[in-house]
Order: structure tokens, then C-alpha cells, then sequence
């Protein structure tokens, strides 16, 4: 699939416009805060149905307005289709494809497939557990439709279980926990076997690019919450998520939130023996980083079977000239989006000047 035309209206700093990309790599080019990484955030919304910034929806609206308006017309195998954004301050969002309203953001994932590399990505290695995991649950999101509706039941009665975990500290009966913990149970272990399986896809990819790149030996280690080595049984992990959960329970009183599942859950990359997150230095970081991301799109590519987009914001200036050889060679063939600050060095099939928030094509 690739974009054939955005409009874009209200949306950040850019200009209320028409652009018409071209299948390969499109080069978008122009000094420091002129709307490049804007427009690219404008396309990933309309895949994702969320800022990749960790922006709120209302913080994209340009200053001073009081709505803004997306669309991309996506070409599919000679089919068109039409994704729309729109939203207006203190109303719902109103997304549609090809002219229909969608009820739910799950409804969006997998009608436009993107992939986006950032200098954040660097946090999915660098940080907390939490961004492993946010990271994990968006790129499965994607590919395995039922994942994202477990998950948000899961953690709707993960709320329901901490709020009563609280009266129960004020003398009501510990049996009522038990209804929530079958129903935790039966959410749980279908997100921890749908992860388990996803992170051996990753091992599998990421073993392959870094042994390319660098010639260094990767592997993942699955730190999920029933302390299941291959967690891939989905009656043994019900069963020993079950029991992890009565065994904690004494802390979850002390605590007053629920210790174990799989919203406590990470994931260690081992390169060459050693933890990345502790053990790398910033430059292989930034190589576990990229080969993280190019796994995600190898996956999202043979599990839809389509071509997805590749979003490259602000990436290239950050890499060495190997891995960015190895990067172009990759992506030949896939319709690509490349941020850079000039116009030099980067050979693509059409450049667009981006300057106070209008794109020029050339
Ligand atoms: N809601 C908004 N309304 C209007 N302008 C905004 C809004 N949000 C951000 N901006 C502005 O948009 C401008 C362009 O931001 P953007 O992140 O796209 O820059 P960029 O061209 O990618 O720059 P850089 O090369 O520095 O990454 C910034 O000056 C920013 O302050």
C-alpha cells in the first residue's frame, strides 16, 4: 500500500493543503521546526489513531483554532480507500473509512500499516518497563485483532480489582476478589501467549539484522508474570497466573494494587551475552533500537501479507553511513518517509521543502 495524497487542515503548524507523494521515498527536507516531523505525525495518526509523540488529540489542533481535519487517500492493490480524522474541540473524534464512521480505534488498526522510526525509540531500550510494554501492545495491536479488546478489558478489571483491594482493607470479605481474578485470569493469559509468540518473531528477526549490522548475537527474554519460561500453553498459564495471583494476595492488601499479571510484564534485549538496557553503550543501543523497528515491519509485512509505510523522522542524521546503507537497501520497494534537515546525502524519488509549515514539491 502506499499514500497517494494527504490534506491536512488545522493540523499543528501546517498549512491547510493538498500533497501528492510518490510510491518510493519521499525526502521532506527544511530547517529546525518548519512542520516536518508534523506531517508525518498527521499520517500516523490516521494508522494509529493516536499522536506518536504521546501528544493529546487536542494538542494537535493549530493554536488558536478550534478544530483540525485529516485525510489521506491510500492506494491498495489499485483500490483507493479514504481514512478521515477530524475533531473539534471538546467533541469526540470522528474517524472514517471511505466515507464510513468507525466506532472504536481498534476498527482504524491495520487499514493504514506503519511502521515509525524516531529518536525516542531509544526509550524502548533506555527506559522503564513501561515503555517495552506500551511498545509491545501497539505493534500487536496491529497484527492480532482480538489483543487490543483484551487488553482493555483486562485493565478495566484491573482497576475494578485495585478499587475493591482498597474496601477490602476496610473489613469486607476476600471471596469478592475471586470473581475479578477468574475474569483477570481469562484476559491475562490471552495477552501473555499472544506476547510470548510475538517476542519469538522479534528473537527471530533481530537476530538476523544485528548479525548483519554488527555481528553481534541477540536474544529476548520474556519476563512475563507467571514465571513460565515458554509461556505459550494458554491452560498452564491460566492456571499459574491463578495461583501466582491468591499467592500475592497478602501483598496486594499491603500495597493496595495488584502485584502480579500482566500489566507488571517486560522484556530483556541480550546482546552478546549481556542486557542492552544495562550493558550497551548509546550507539548499540541505537542499533538494537532500529533492529527492533525493522523486526516490527518484517512482521507487520508477512502477517497482513501488504506493503506497509515506513515513517523515518529526524533518523538518518543519527546514523552511521553502514546503517544507513543497510537501512535504504532494506526499505527499497516500500513507500518511505524520510525527515532530514537537508536536502544532501539522502537519494530519493521525490523531495518536498518544508517551511513554516508549507511543503513545496519539487
Ligand atoms: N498545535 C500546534 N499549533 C501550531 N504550531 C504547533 C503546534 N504544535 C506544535 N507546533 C509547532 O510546529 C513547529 C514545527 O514542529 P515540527 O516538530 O514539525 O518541526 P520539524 O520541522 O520536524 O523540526 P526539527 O527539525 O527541529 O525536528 C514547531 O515550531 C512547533 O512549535
Amino acid at each position: 500500500m502506499y499514500v497517494k495524497e494527504l490534506f491536512v487542515d488545522n493540523f499543528r503548524n501546517l498549512q491547510k493543503q493538498k500533497i501528492e507523494f510518490c510510491e518510493g521515498i519521499n525526502i521532506f527536507y527544511g530547517l529546525n521546526a518548519q512542520g516536518k516531523s508534523n506531517l508525518l505525525e498527521s499520517i500516523r495518526l490516521l494508522s494509529m489513531g493516536r499522536s506518536f509523540r504521546g501528544s493529546k488529540t487536542t494538542e494537535l489542533i493549530k493554536f488558536g483554532e478550534d478544530y483540525f481535519y485529516v485525510k489521506a487517500i491510500i492506494c491498495q492493490e489499485n483500490n483507493d480507500k479514504k481514512i478521515e480524522f477530524g475533531y473539534k474541540r471538546n467533541e469526540n473524534k470522528v474517524i472514517k473509512v471511505n466515507g464510513n464512521k468507525i466506532k472504536s480505534t481498534s476498527e482504524l488498526l491495520g487499514q493504514l500499516l506503519t511502521v515509525i522510526f524516531s529518536p525516542e525509540d531509544l526509550n524502548i531500550i533506555k527506559e522503564g518497563p513501561s515503555h517495552r510494554r506500551k511498545y509491545l501492545d501497539s505493534c500487536i495491536s496491529v497484527v492480532e485483532k482480538n489483543y487490543l479488546y483484551n487488553l482493555m478489558q483486562y485493565n478495566k478489571i484491573l482497576i475494578n480489582r485495585n478499587k475493591l483491594l482498597k474496601t477490602i482493607k476496610e473489613g469486607k470479605s476476600r471471596s469478592i476478589l475471586e470473581v475479578f481474578d477468574d475474569q483477570l485470569v481469562e484476559y491475562g493469559a490471552k495477552i501473555i501467549v499472544v506476547r510470548q509468540s510475538y517476542l519469538k518473531n522479534v528473537e527471530i528477526n533481530i537476530k538476523k539484522f544485528l548479525l548483519e549490522i554488527s555481528n553481534e548475537t541477540a536474544e529476548i527474554v520474556y519476563l512475563n508474570s507467571v514465571g513460565l519460561k515458554d509461556a505459550s500453553d494458554e491452560e498452564i498459564v491460566k492456571k499459574r497466573l491463578k495461583e501466582k495471583l491468591l499467592k500475592n494476595i497478602d501483598l496486594d492488601l499491603k500495597y493496595l494494587t495488584t502485584q502480579v499479571g500482566p500489566h507488571r510484564e517486560d522484556f530483556k534485549i541480550i546482546i552478546n551475552g549481556y542486557d542492552s538496557r544495562v550493558y550497551s553503550s548509546q550507539g548499540q543501543q541505537r542499533t538494537v533500537a532500529l533492529c527492533l523497528k525493522l523486526s516490527e515491519f518484517e512482521i507487520l509485512k508477512k502477517e497482513t501479507g501488504e506493503k506497509p509505510i515506513l515513517l523515518l523522522d529526524d533518523v538518518m542524521s543519527e546514523l552511521d553511513e553502514n546503517r544507513k546503507k543497510y537501512i535504504l537497501e532494506r526499505l527499497q520497494g516500500f513507500q518511505t518517509f524520510i525527515t532530514h534537515t537537508t536536502k544532501r546525502d539522502l537519494k530519493g524519488d521525490c523531495y518536498f521543502k518544508i517551511s513554516n509549515g508549507v511543503v513545496i514539491k519539487e
